[in-house]
Parts: C-alpha cells; structure tokens; sequence
C-alpha cells in the first residue's frame, strides 16, 4: 500500500508522463533501427551501400514519428487530460475535513446553527400556545353569546306561543283559546240556562315518567293524550286543550255532570289501556280528573268559579291516590 499522501499523486503522474514521452522518443527511433536491421540481415543481402543506409535511416525516422505521433495520441494526450482532472479536483475545498484543526470550528457552528434551529422552533409553539389561548378565548365568548341568543329565541318563542292559539306540542288549542271559550261558553249556558260541564285533567306522576322513559317519550305521551282527548270529544262545540305541562281541560256544552261522568270513565280506561310509550311499560300512564258541570239547578257565580271548582275536585282525586275522577261539591 502506497504512503503517500493522495494530495502528491495528480503532480507526480504529470512528472512522470512527461518523462514517458522522453523515453519514447528516444526508445522508438532506436528499437525501428533495431527492426529494420535484423529485418535486412534475414534477407541476408550485399554489404549495404551509403544509399541504402540513407534510404533505411529515412525509413527509420518516418516510421518513428509515425509511432511517436500515434502513442501522443491515443495515449499520452487522454492521459495528460486525466491528471489534469485530478489535480482540478484536488483544488476543490472539501466540505467536511477529517483532520483535527478544521473540525472542531465547523461542530462549533453546526451547534449553534441547531441551537438557533431549536430557539426559532421554541418561540413559533410558543406563538402557536398563544393563538390556541385566543382562539379559545374567542370560542368562549361566542358560546356565550350563543347561550344569551338561545335563552333570547326560547323567550320570543314561548311569548309568540302565548299569542298563538295552538299547543305546539299537540297541536290542540292553548289556554288563550280555553281562557276565552270558558267565557263566552259560560255565558251562554247562563243566558240560555243550560248546562255547561268542565273537566280539568292531569296525567299522573307524569316526572316519574319523563324520568322513566325519556323527554321525548315524555313528549309522545302528551301528544297521543291529546289526540285521545280530541277523537273523544268532537262536537262542535266541544274544546279540548292543554293548558300547558301535563295538564288539559275539556269544555263539554250541553252536558250535565252525570252526562260528562261517563265520557269521562271510559276516556280514563282507554288511556290506561294505551300503555306508553311502547306497550311494554308495566305501570301504565293514568290520568286524574275533576269535573265540575254548570247548570239552573247548580249554578256557579263565573266562569273562573266553574274552574276553581273544576280545579279542587282534581285535587281532592290526586289526594285521594290518583287514577280517579272526582266531582265538584
Ligand atoms: N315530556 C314533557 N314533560 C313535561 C312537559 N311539560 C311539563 N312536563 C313535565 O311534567 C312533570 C310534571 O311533574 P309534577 O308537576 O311533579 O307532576 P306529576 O309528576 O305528574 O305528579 P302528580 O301530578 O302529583 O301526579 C315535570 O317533570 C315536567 O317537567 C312537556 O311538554 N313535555
């Protein structure tokens, strides 16, 4: 293995193709004579003569430059452009060094180039925690905004309810539609002195239920009540209507409480019988009734005395234990 130093070589090789040139040039001429003389002797011809040595030594230097002009050629020119590339790569910097002196700067750098790297990296998450901060601040305050929006909508919706004259939920008429069929009914049944019947009814343990089956269960329940209450009660002057939570009335023109009593027995049965919300429910819904009826013979001072005693019936029924219908004294 060689012990010098790769940086002499491309030098060397140029010295050394320089002097492979000398040498054939001075090797060729001589090795020609040497061909041709031993080519003459194998003729074995005459002793030669000065024209024929004249003519030989032409021979000789043509043949050598000929040759000499071939190996420059082919050989010496590739080879001198070879070592020409070698010594321009030796003249190119290396990147990285293996030797002691240039190495320990160079780290130096690259470490603080990576320290540098890392702080930039630092202060961009430390920029990014602040906007995430912001942004979460931001969200905050829409959220509430959000809520305050929502409470103002649920305020707007019940006040639109209370002008509406639909129950939202059923889609029977509202207390505004009772409120004011109460009174003009009342009159009525006053100036033609008829009778007037008025039935206040209340599911029962209706919390326990919502907790049982679920809201919207909850919510299925009073619909399909309300749809009872209509199917049954469809004259045309009957109204039924939700008053609102669990809570319905019925106005029953015409009849008196005797008359109201059985409708309202077997109306009672049938949401007993209509297990919600899926059939499966052992404790059925039941509902609670008190009935109050407006007649000559029973007169009440108003339609808001009518419904006071409408009221305290159903009371008494849910102190009595519930399922029940009670009449007003
Ligand atoms: N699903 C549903 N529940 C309602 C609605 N309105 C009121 N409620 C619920 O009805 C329940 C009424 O509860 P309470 O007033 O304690 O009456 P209750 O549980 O039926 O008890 P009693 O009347 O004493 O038999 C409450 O849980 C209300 O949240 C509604 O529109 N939908």
């Amino acid at each position: 293995m060689s012990t010098e130093s790769p940086d002499e070589l491309p030098g060397r090789e140029t010295r050394r193709l320089g002097s492979l040139r000398l040498r054939l040039t001075l090797a060729l001429p001589l090795l020609n004579v040497l061909a041709v003389a031993a080519f003459e002797w194998s003729l074995g011809g005459d002793a030669p003569t000065p024209e024929g040595l004249a003519r030989l030594a032409w021979l000789v230097l043509l043949l050598s430059a000929a040759q000499l002009l071939l190996v420059e050629l082919w050989m010496l020119r590739p080879l001198r452009r070879l070592a020409a590339g070698c010594e321009a790569m030796e003249s190119v910097p290396m990147p990285l060094t293996t030797d002691g002196e240039g190495a320990a700067p160079r780290l130096a750098v690259e470490l603080d180039r990576i320290g540098h790297a890392m702080q930039r990296a630092r202060d961009s998450l430390w920029q990014q925690e602040q906007a995430a901060r912001e942004l979460q601040r931001e969200l905050t305050e829409q959220r509430q905004q959000l809520d305050q929006a929502q409470a103002t909508l649920e305020a707007n919706r019940r006040e639109l309810a209370s002008l509406e004259r639909v129950d939202t939920l059923t889609g029977i008429a509202n207390q505004r539609v009772f409120d004011e069929a109460l009174r003009r009914e009342f009159k009525r049944a006053q100036r033609q002195r008829g009778l007037l019947a008025l039935a206040v009814l209340d599911l029962d343990q209706f919390r326990q239920f919502n907790e049982t089956h679920g809201r919207e269960a909850g919510d299925a329940a009073l619909q399909r009540v309300a749809a009872l209450l209509s199917t049954r009660f469809k004259r045309d002057t009957d109204l039924v209507a939700r008053l609102g939570g669990e809570e319905f009335v019925a106005l029953l023109p015409g009849f008196g409480m005797a008359e109201a009593q059985g409708v309202l027995e077997s109306l009672r049965e049938e949401l007993r019988a209509l297990r919600l919300p899926d059939g499966s429910s052992e404790q059925p819904l039941t509902v609670s009734i008190g009935l109050a009826a407006a007649s000559p013979a029973h007169p009440y001072l108003s339609a808001q005395a009518l419904l006071q005693a409408a009221d305290e019936a159903l009371y008494i029924a849910k102190h009595a234990g519930r399922d029940r219908l009670s009449l007003a004294a």
